[in-house]
């Protein structure tokens, strides 16, 4: 496992052969990365949470796959607070060198397991059915391998329609670990017709309702040693989440016309683009039922919140539709993909790559004219829908109180990121697109970091 260390502040570098040498005796040998960018898994031991610690946290954000753990030299440092702060600029976890039981082997423990995260990530079973690399898709990718691989906690997947919680609901389903698994069982909660939903989920026996001519398994039974997913769980009668919260918290239920309890063991996935705790406090969603299916939840950025993965994607797409031929999109077409507006996130940028791979002939690039008619931006909306997204953000950044030095560093940080995404993280070609030199691109990233 290859991983990094930093050292902020002379007591932390006071600490340096201390700390090599216990990290060194469990087999973790660190490269140190004092100026320049850090890569992947890293430990950064500080002294005290000051503005070096926190830019240097900061700077780590600049790649999406590098996660850091934060290590005080002290349990004081972390006092009044420091602990969160460190967090919410983007730390891995926080722990104290002194007065931790073990600090190695907590150190340890995380960095496997992250690196186990990461290389189920780096899968061509995940690759090929999740793209994106975007910050705001990897960390939420992560928690879903995490809590896939590692337990067997119930999910709750929020998000827009279209962000992709069907897919994922697959993915939890093939990274289960149980030896003897099961089918991964869809139940689609709009669809349950409430007159037969007890046999739909509990299965009934012979003669249990006019029709039953037969024994019948439902959901709860096909999914033993398995997943059932529940699509559109905030559609479910109230009267029907009453009825499944023993089956929830218990697995065990009884057949409709039975008295005999069966027992099912099923890992339960519920996806929802509904404000599920909103209607707990409206009351038209049981609070009992949704604390039983969300011990762990994970929220799905809508497609604006990740556009750096807005072009991998659409190359994915292209790929799967045409595997015949790699094709490549004109650099107009790529700003048409990046600007335009996806209320049906990834759906919808799937039926737009679709339509037109169909309009398209030979094998040269994806051009405008592939672009299909009612698709294109009117002239006199053109300059608007330009400008539209790029004004929003700047607005919102305004709104943040940033001035324009931090604005101008946000967007080239920005410009960088989408850039390199684009480029599969190749600086030459990156450095070429921006218009810089390769030597002046590592600059500006360095300084980005310090
Ligand atoms: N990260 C991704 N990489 C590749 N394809 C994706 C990704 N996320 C979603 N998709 C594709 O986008 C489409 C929509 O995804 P999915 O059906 O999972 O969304 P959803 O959130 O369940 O939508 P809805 O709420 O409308 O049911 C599917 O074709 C899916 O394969």
């Amino acid at each position: 496992m290859r991983i990094w260390i930093r050292f902020v502040g002379s007591g932390a570098s006071g600490m340096r052969p201390k700390v090599m040498e216990a990290l060194a005796r469990v087999g973790i040998e660190p490269e140190c990365s004092e100026g320049t960018s850090p890569l992947g898994l890293g430990v950064l031991v500080f002294d005290e949470v000051g503005p070096m610690t926190l830019e240097a946290v900061r700077g780590c954000r600049l790649h999406a796959s590098t996660r850091v753990l934060a290590v005080a030299t002290t349990e004081k440092a972390l006092g009044e607070g420091a602990c969160w702060r460190l967090l919410l600029e983007g730390a891995a976890d926080v722990i104290a060198w002194e007065g931790a039981h073990d600090a190695v082997a907590e150190i340890s423990a995380r960095l496997e397991r992250w690196h186990a995260v990461d290389r189920i990530i780096d899968s061509p079973g995940v690759q090929r059915r999740l793209v994106g690399r975007s910050p705001s898709w990897l960390p939420v990718l992560r928690q879903i391998v995490e809590v896939a691989t590692f337990t067997d906690a119930s999910v709750l997947l929020l998000g827009e329609s279209g962000t992709g919680k069907e897919e994922v609901a697959r993915l939890i389903h093939e990274l289960d670990r149980r030896a003897h698994k099961g089918d991964l069982v869809t139940l689609d909660c709009t669809t349950v017709v409430p007159e037969l939903s007890g046999s739909e989920f509990f299965g009934h026996e012979r003669g249990a309702f006019t029709g039953a001519a037969g024994v019948r398994d439902g959901a709860f039974a096909l999914s033993h040693e398995g997943t059932l997913f529940l699509d559109e769980v905030g559609e479910l009668p109230l009267a029907l989440q009453a009825q499944l919260l023993r089956v929830v918290q218990e697995h065990s239920y009884k057949r409709v016309g039975s008295n005999t309890w069966q027992h099912a063991d099923f890992r339960l996935v519920c996806a929802t683009n509904r404000e599920l705790s909103e209607e707990v406090t409206q009351g038209s969603f049981r609070r009992d039922f949704f604390h039983r299916i969300s011990s762990w939840v994970c929220r799905l950025p809508p497609l604006r919140e990740r556009p750096e993965d807005i072009l991998p994607l659409a190359l994915h797409f292209l790929r799967t539709m045409r595997p015949d031929v790699e094709l490549v999109l004109d650099p107009r077409v790529r700003d048409y993909l990046l600007q335009r507006s996806y209320p049906g996130n990834i759906r919808e940028l799937r039926q737009l790559m679709g339509r037109i791979c169909k309009r398209h002939v030979g094998s040269g690039p994806i051009t405008v004219g592939d672009i299909p008619s009612d698709e294109l931006p009117s002239l006199e909306g053109l300059c608007e829908w330009r400008d539209q997204s790029f004004a929003r953000a700047v607005q919102h950044a305004l709104t943040m109180g940033m001035g324009l030095k931090e604005i101008g560093r946000s967007a080239s940080e920005m410009a960088i990121r989408l850039v390199l995404a684009e480029e599969e993280g190749n600086l030459q070609r990156a450095a070429r697109r921006l218009g810089v030199t390769d030597r002046a691109l590592q600059l500006r990233r360095a300084q980005q970091e310090d």
